[in-house]
C-alpha cells in the first residue's frame, strides 16, 4: 500500500525515491515469451553503503504468473498526464535508438511522478526496456574530473557529481530532459532534510541516528570533493552542501546495484513503490538492457508499481523519503548492555565475542549488544519467535556463575558452535531470562507510547503540508516499531506462561 500522505500543497510537491546496494540477486531463468537466456535482478542501495549493519534483505521476487489486478493502482488512477514529462520517452527513445516502452506513459500520481498504463497490460507483459546506454553510471564522469578525485570518492558519490555537473550545463546537457524531471528540494522528504524538531519526533527509533550518521557521511564525501571541484569553477560554482546533498539523495533514491555496478535508469526510476508487488528491475546482461515484467494485469489509466525491496520503515524515510502506513517489513532494533556491577561481565563478553553469531536470517546480529527484531508472527510459538541470538544473549546475560557459563561454552562445542541456543536446563533460569527481556520490551513499548502519544495532532490547524507529512511519516515508523515490539511482548508473555506452567508441575 501507498502511505497516506495529506493532500501535498502545491508549494510541496512529491517526495524522491530512494535506491539501495546489496547483495547480489541469484541469477533467474525467465519464464514469459522473450526468452532471455539468463537475467538478474537489480537492487536498491541500502543502508548497506552507509553502516556496517547488514540488514538481511529478501530481495528474490518470484513473478507470478497469474491474472490480480492491483488493488492498488486501482485506488490510486492516474491523476493527470505529466505534460512537462510528455516528451520524455520519445527524448529517450530517440537517444537510445529503439522503442523503450509501448505501454507505460509519465503522469503524476499523489507521490509525484509516476508510470501508468496506456495500453491493457496482462501478467508476464515486458513493459520497458532501457538500454545500458541510456543509463547514467560513474563511468559518465568527465575524465578530467575522475582524475583528481581520491579512491576514498565513492561511486554514489561520483555519480553525484555527474548529476551536478548536468544540471549546471543546462539545456547544454546531453542529458537536461532527465535532469529538468527529477524531485527538487522542497519535494524531497528524506529524513536528512528534516528540521531538528521534526528529527526529534523519532528519536525513538533508530532512524534517528541512522540520518545523523547519513548526514555525516555525505558532509565526509562533499569535504572530499570540494578540493577538486573547485579546480572546475566554470562548472561547479555556487555549488552547496545542500546541492550535494540533493544529488546525493537522488542516487541513493533512484539507482540500482546489477553486476555492471551503479546505475540510474531513466524512465524506469519513474516507477512507484509497492511492497507486495513482484514486479522488480531485472538486468540482461546478454541484450545490455534493463527491463521490467508485469506481475499482474492492468488497464490503462492504472498506476503501475514495482518493489524496490523488502523495506521496512526504519529504512523507507531514510533513504526513500516515504513510509508505508502498514508495512509488513518493519523491524525495530533494541540494544543490550551488560551491567557494568556485573562480576561476570568480562567473561560473559569474551564468550559472546568468541561466539559471535553469523547473520540469521530473522534477525542479525549488529553488535553483540544489538539487536534486530522483526515482526513475531505467531504468539502461540509456532512458526517464526524472537530472535534466536537475542534470546542466546539473554541466557548468557541471566548467568551469575562461571561455572554456568562454562556449561554453555561446552554445550556450544557440543552442538553446532552457537552459543545458548538451547532452553537453560534450569526451568526458572530460562524464565528469568525471558523475563527479563519482557521486561525490557516493555520499558521500551511505554518510550513509544508516549513518542506516539506527543506528536502533534494529526489535523493541526495551522500545520504546512510539509510538517504534515512528516509527522505522517513519523507516525507510521513508530507505530510499525511498537507494533513489532507488541508482537515480541504477546510471544514472550506465552512463553513465559509456558514455563511457569511447566515449573509448577515439576514443583508439585
Ligand atoms: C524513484 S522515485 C519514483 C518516481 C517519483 N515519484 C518521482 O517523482 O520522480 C521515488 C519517490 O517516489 C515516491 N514514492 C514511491 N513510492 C511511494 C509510495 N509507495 N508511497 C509514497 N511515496 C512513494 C517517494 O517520494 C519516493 O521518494
Amino acid at each position: 500500500m501507498h502511505s497516506h500522505f495529506p493532500g501535498p500543497a502545491s508549494s510541496d510537491p512529491p517526495p524522491t525515491l530512494c535506491t539501495r546496494r546489496g547483495r547480489k540477486l541469484p541469477k533467474r531463468r525467465r519464464t514469459n515469451s522473450l526468452s532471455t537466456p539468463m537475467l538478474q535482478g537489480g537492487h536498491r542501495l541500502s543502508k548497506l553503503w552507509r553502516s556496517p549493519i547488514t540488514p538481511l534483505f529478501n530481495l528474490c521476487h518470484r513473478l507470478l504468473i497469474n491474472f490480480k489486478f492491483s488493488s492498488l493502482s486501482q485506488a490510486k488512477g492516474l491523476d493527470s498526464l505529466d505534460e512537462e514529462c510528455e516528451e520524455f520517452l520519445p527524448w529517450l527513445e530517440r537517444k537510445a535508438g529503439v522503442e523503450i516502452s509501448s505501454v507505460l506513459s509519465i503522469g503524476k500520481s499523489a507521490y509525484g511522478r509516476s508510470l501508468f498504463a496506456s495500453e491493457i497490460i496482462r501478467t508476464g507483459d515486458c513493459i520497458s526496456k532501457v538500454p545500458y546506454s541510456v543509463q547514467i553510471t560513474p563511468d559518465n564522469l568527465l575524465p578530467k574530473i575522475k582524475a583528481l578525485l581520491s579512491n576514498k570518492v565513492g561511486t554514489v558519490a561520483k555519480l553525484a557529481i555527474i548529476l551536478l555537473v548536468e544540471q549546471k550545463m543546462g539545456q547544454d546537457s546531453e542529458w537536461a530532459s532527465y535532469i529538468s524531471c527529477l524531485p527538487q528540494h522542497g519535494e524531497i522528504h528524506s529524513t536528512i532534510f528534516w528540521s531538528e524538531y521534526e528529527l526529534d519526533m523519532i528519536r525513538q527509533s533508530s532512524v534517528y541516528q541512522e540520518t545523523i550518521n547519513q548526514k555525516s557521511k555525505i558532509e565526509e564525501d562533499f569535504a572530499a570533493v570540494v578540493p577538486v571541484l573547485e579546480q572546475f569553477p566554470e562548472i561547479f560554482e555556487s555549488i552547496t552542501l545542500k546541492d550535494f546533498m540533493r544529488a546525493y539523495f537522488l542516487v541513493t533514491s533512484r539507482a540500482w546495484e546489477s553486476t555492471k555496478g551503479l546505475s540510474l535508469i531513466p524512465f524506469t526510476d519513474f516507477m512507484n513503490h509497492d511492497g507486495v508487488s513482484d514486479s522488480i528491475v531485472l538486468f540482461d546482461e546478454d541484450k545490455k538492457l534493463s527491463e521490467v515484467i508485469a506481475d499482474r494485469n492492468y488497464v490503462p489509466g492504472q498506476e503501475v508499481l514495482i518493489n524496490y525491496g523488502n523495506f521496512p520503515n526504519a529504512t523507507l524515510p531514510l533513504d526513500f523519503g516515504f513510509t508505508l502506513p502498514y508495512n509488513i517489513h518493519d523491524q525495530v532494533q533494541i540494544h543490550f548492555n551488560i551491567p557494568y556491577h556485573d562480576c561476570l561481565r568480562e567473561m560473559k563478553l569474551e564468550l559472546l565475542q568468541q561466539h559471535s553469531t553469523p547473520k540469521l536470517k530473522d534477525a542479525i546480529n549488529c553488535s553483540e549488544d544489538t539487536f534486530l527484531i522483526k515482526e513475531v508472527r505467531s504468539p502461540r510459538g509456532k512458526g517464526k519467535g524472537l530472535p534466536q541470538s537475542l534470546r542466546a544473549f539473554a541466557r548468557v546475560l541471566c548467568c551469575t556463575a562461571p561455572e554456568e557459563l562454562s556449561d554453555l561454552a561446552m554445550e556450544a562445542a557440543q552442538m553446532d558452535g552457537r552459543l545458548a541456543r538451547q532452553p537453560l536446563k534450569d526451568s526458572r533460569r530460562e524464565l528469568l531470562a525471558h523475563e527479563m527481556l519482557l521486561s525490557h520490551i516493555t520499558h521500551l513499548m511505554q518510550k513509544y507510547d508516549v513518542a506516539i502519544k506527543s506528536l502533534a495532532p494529526a489535523n493541526f490547524p495551522s500545520m504546512s503540508k510539509k510538517f504534515a507529512l512528516r509527522r505522517q511519516m513519523a507516525h507510521d515508523l513508530l507505530t510499525g516499531e511498537l507494533r513489532v515490539l507488541n508482537s515480541a511482548s504477546a510471544w514472550l508473555n506465552n512463553y513465559c506462561a509456558a514455563l511457569r506452567a511447566t515449573i509448577h508441575c515439576q514443583s508439585q
